[in-house]
């Protein structure tokens, strides 16, 4: 087993469809036709590791994609295509993240303790210890619903760090809560450094990225801008930062748009020939690389869309399902109705032996 990483990310994208609404994505679903709907990349091909007993930090600025890399490493949501590679138990903490609104805050705990495998004896002996970290008082009894975005945090981060995960996904929960309990989750997360613990940690504030992170990846616009010392990155970062803030409101908009644009227009086809034309262009002796290529492409993703073949089935048992049920309402034998399929559309009608029908009251 490659021990070198903890956390491997390969060739990572993740495409949107911009449904305007439920319906419209139905429709989709189960058109034979292509639609028209506009997509949007939110990760355009991400790469990176993290090594065991590493805190690496991601950074970007808003809607650069690091929750959706945090989410897809956590395995919440699937990527469209490559290779995440998760070595242990993960827990995320992200401002809410899994917990239901409906249920107290007490039910959320022993939820989410037994999502992560633990035995209900196992909670009994942690839920002092998570209810006190937490500190909501009788908000515990309430459902989750009714929390503050602090409280949330709060209760998530404390369920998080007592199930004793393995890696620790921290998706902006430090930026909610008061001071006293920002220095307590930084201690929490210093103990975890100290165990050996992988933590991959999502932050706007470089302070505490500065603090907390061994390395940094500097999420850009869906891209993978920069990865490397923490140091280093965040001063790439800020300069960035400080560039954008000298220019007009226009300038910020038209990058702002120009990116987007970008993140609309990727072509998936095209990076996986790129990525294949550079793997060959490293191996130039070996006939699998295309192969290899698509296979990492495509190999470990499950397809959020129905294929043709699925399409027609589906259509298929669809028709058969309410023809099955008009036959019922109907009140006629199969063979009946397969002989007079005009029953189904009159099924007030009674067919005598004779051919003859009269009707039902
Ligand atoms: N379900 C979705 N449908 C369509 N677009 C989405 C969806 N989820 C996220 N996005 C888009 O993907 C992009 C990346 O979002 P993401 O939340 O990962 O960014 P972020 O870097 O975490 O932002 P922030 O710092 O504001 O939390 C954004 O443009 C966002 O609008």
């Amino acid at each position: 087993m490659d021990n070198s990483y903890k956390i491997k990310v390969q060739n990572v994208t993740k495409e949107y469809d911009l449904y305007k609404s439920q319906a419209e994505k139905l429709r989709a679903f189960f058109s034979l036709r292509n639609s028209k709907v506009p997509h949007f990349w939110s990760l355009m091909g991400i790469s990176l590791e993290v090594k065991p007993g590493e805190t690496l930090g991601l950074i970007g600025v808003n809607g650069s994609g690091k929750s959706t890399l945090s989410n897809i490493i956590s395995g919440i949501i699937p990527q469209t295509t490559g290779v995440v590679d998760v070595k242990g138990d993960t827990s995320i903490i992200a401002i809410g993240a899994g917990l239901r609104g409906n249920l107290t805050g007490l039910e959320n705990i022993r939820l989410k303790a037994l999502m992560q495998g633990l035995t209900n004896t196992e909670i009994d002996g942690l839920m002092d210890d998570i209810v006190s970290f937490a500190d909501i008082g009788d908000f515990l009894y309430q459902p989750v619903k009714s929390y503050s975005s602090g409280m949330k945090s709060r209760l998530g981060f404390s369920i998080a760090v007592h199930v004793n995960p393995d890696i620790l996904i921290i998706d902006e929960a430090l930026s909610v809560g008061d001071d006293t309990f920002y220095q307590k989750c930084v201690d929490k997360i210093s103990e975890f450094k100290d165990e050996g613990k992988t933590i991959v940690f999502v932050s706007h504030s470089l302070k505490q990225v500065e603090i907390l992170c061994d390395r940094v990846a500097w999420i850009h616009y869906g891209t993978l801008k920069e990865i490397g010392l923490t140091n280093d990155v965040v001063k790439h970062y800020r300069e960035f930062t400080k560039w954008f803030k000298t220019q007009t409101k226009k300038e910020k908009k038209h990058f702002q748009r120009q990116m987007k644009t970008n993140q609309k227009s990727f072509d998936i086809d095209a990076y996986q020939e790129q990525v294949t034309a550079e793997r060959q262009a490293a191996a130039p002796n070996d006939d699998n690389v295309a192969a290899a290529v698509k296979k990492d492409f495509y190999g470990s993703v499950i397809s959020e869309k129905m294929s043709w073949s699925n399409r027609i089935l589906t259509l298929a048992v669809g028709v058969v399902f309410v023809l099955a049920c008009l036959v019922n309402v109907s009140g006629r034998s199969v063979s009946d109705v397969m002989q007079h399929p005009s029953n189904l559309i009159h099924p007030e009608t009674v067919l005598h032996d004779n051919n003859a029908t009269t009707n039902v009251k």
